[in-house]
């Protein structure tokens, strides 16, 4: 993984523009991510224990907005079932072309790995093929509020029994309270992870137009809305959770 830490908002901005996961957040996602999301760490090696509960043999396991294949490296640790193969998607040029390196990185180093195959496209435009775990890691929050539940719903169509669908999002609270809380308790994990109180304003104000959370019960809703049958949150880390839910 590419070592570089994430300096870019750190000198002051004449204009803030809209956050885009081009080539200057793609050298330093990984560092990016993990000082930015409490949990991250956890959230993602355990996506790899979950997913080996619920893959089914001769099935899809799909990594939806994968970026640098994080999640995939992780499925294809832990998951050991026949036929198996993982399909990861990201409509980031930059973060496929780094991906793929990633991966090619993985199978010379381990043997009998899942066969992964990394498409570049819109998550909202695929086929999906049947599937026994599709994992949204924390891409859901980026994709139009107005088309999450038709995207919910063709994933838990394409889902078979026995599989599971795992969420992971930023979540926004309906009591204030609570809100401003778990806001002001991010804002000191950042801080303690060497971001400046600069780097936090500017960054905000780069992703308050493009990653719009929702709250854990919109989530509940939606996901009962798009025919899944039980939600069962599985890890909260202040406002960052992950969700199982079942066909
Ligand atoms: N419509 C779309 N189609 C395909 N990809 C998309 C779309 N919209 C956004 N993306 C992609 O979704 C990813 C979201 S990051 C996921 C982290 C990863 N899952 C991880 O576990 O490391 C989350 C974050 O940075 O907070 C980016 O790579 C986008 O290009
Ligand atoms: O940085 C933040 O405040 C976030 O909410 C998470 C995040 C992490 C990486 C890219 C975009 C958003």
């Amino acid at each position: 993984m590419s070592k570089e830490s994430d300096r870019l908002f750190a000198q002051p901005l004449a204009q803030v523009p809209d956050f885009a996961f081009n080539e200057d957040v793609v050298r330093v996602f990984p560092d990016m991510i993990k000082r930015s999301v409490p949990g991250y760490p956890t959230i993602v090696e355990n996506l790899g224990v979950l997913a080996a509960q619920f893959a089914q043999p001769n099935s899809v396991l799909y990594d939806l907005g994968s970026s640098l294949g994080a999640v995939t490296q992780a499925l294809r640790r832990h998951v050991r079932t026949d036929g198996c193969r993982v399909i990861a998607v990201d409509n980031s040029a930059a973060m496929v072309e780094r991906c793929r390196e990633y991966l090619n990185g993985q199978d010379s180093m381990f043997q009998e790995l899942l066969p992964v195959e990394v498409i570049e496209g819109d998550i909202l435009a695929l086929e999906f093929q049947p599937a026994s775990v599709v994992a949204l890691n924390f891409t859901l929050q980026f994709i139009a509020p107005d088309q999450r539940t038709a995207l919910l719903a063709r994933i838990r169509q394409s889902l078979l029994p026995g599989g599971a669908l795992i969420l992971s999002e930023k979540l926004r609270f309906n009591d204030p309270e609570e809100h401003a809380l778990l806001t002001d308790l991010h804002v000191a994990f950042k801080r303690a992870n060497g971001y400046s109180e600069l780097e936090i304003a500017q960054k905000r104000s780069a992703i308050e137009n493009v990653m719009k959370p929702d709250s854990l019960e919109e989530h509940r809703e939606r996901l009962l809305a798009a025919g899944f049958s039980k939600v069962v949150p599985w890890f909260q880390c202040l406002n960052f959770a992950s969700l199982i839910a079942l066909p």
